[in-house]
């Protein structure tokens, strides 16, 4: 274990497997075509910046009969990948996307009774649909949260075009707890990299800057 760690410091890699098997393998969670490290299927062959001027659209889930619906009425930001092992990701996938918008723009148009609340615990109170198990949106109910008024949600169970475009990658280091190969986390940053979202562990420095300023107003280090 030991000479794991001090490989790891030093970079040395243990194996020279590729991150997820053979390049022949089949892609999710493993390769892209290109042979690089699937990171989701709405970013591993690129992606197109969003359209300032877009104005939301209809987010629905994947059951095929009477999906849930529900209606996003603003463009999104913060648009980025997660790798926690809360958020959803479609099958196969590495990372989750996720983006945020104020929660009076969100509200559900079908098949409301479907929802269920994920883990009532969680900050982030997930409305899943029963049936097929993806995400809907996730609200913070807290009002002292620092995200109070901002809905998380997947805009690629949306058919519309022009949603802001994921702009980094969060929590990355987190995909080894749902079974990634630690092995794999430097071609996977790497390639996070290449797509133009520069991975973080936690969160991306303006939102973590973003949350601190919201405790040190609550605390008075800072004026309110
Ligand atoms: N390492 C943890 C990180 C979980 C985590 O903190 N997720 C972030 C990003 S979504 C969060 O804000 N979670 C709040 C929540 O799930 O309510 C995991 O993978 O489960
Ligand atoms: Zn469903
Ligand atoms: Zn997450």
């Amino acid at each position: 274990m030991f000479k794991k760690i001090i490989d790891a410091l030093t970079g040395k890699s243990h194996d020279d497997t590729p991150p997820g098997g053979s390049p022949s393998a089949p892609k999710s969670p493993g390769l892209t075509s290109g042979g690089k490290p699937s990171i989701h299927p709405s970013v591993d062959e690129g992606f197109k910046p969003g359209n300032d001027s877009f104005g939301g659209g209809i987010l629905t889930c994947h059951c095929s009969s009477d999906p849930v619906k529900v209606k996003v009425a603003a463009q999104t930001a913060h648009n980025h990948a997660c790798g926690c092992s809360k958020c959803w990701k479609p099958e196969g996938a590495r990372f989750a996307v996720i983006a945020v918008v104020s929660r009076d723009a969100v509200g559900v148009e079908a098949n409301e009774n479907k929802l269920e609340i994920v883990d009532k615990s969680a900050a982030i109170q997930r409305h899943a649909c029963k049936a097929c198990g993806v995400h809907m949106f996730g609200r913070i109910e807290d009002t002292n949260h620092p995200f109070h008024g901002l809905d998380f949600v997947h805009t690629e169970l949306s058919d519309e075009a022009g949603w802001s475009e994921p702009q980094f990658a969060a929590f990355v280091s987190s995909i080894i707890e749902t079974g990634e190969n630690p092995d794999n986390m430097s071609a996977i940053r790497d390639r996070l990299r290449e797509l133009g979202m520069p991975p973080h562990d936690v969160l991306a420095p303006g939102l973590m800057d973003a949350i601190s300023t919201h405790k040190a107003k609550q605390s008075g280090a800072l004026p309110s």
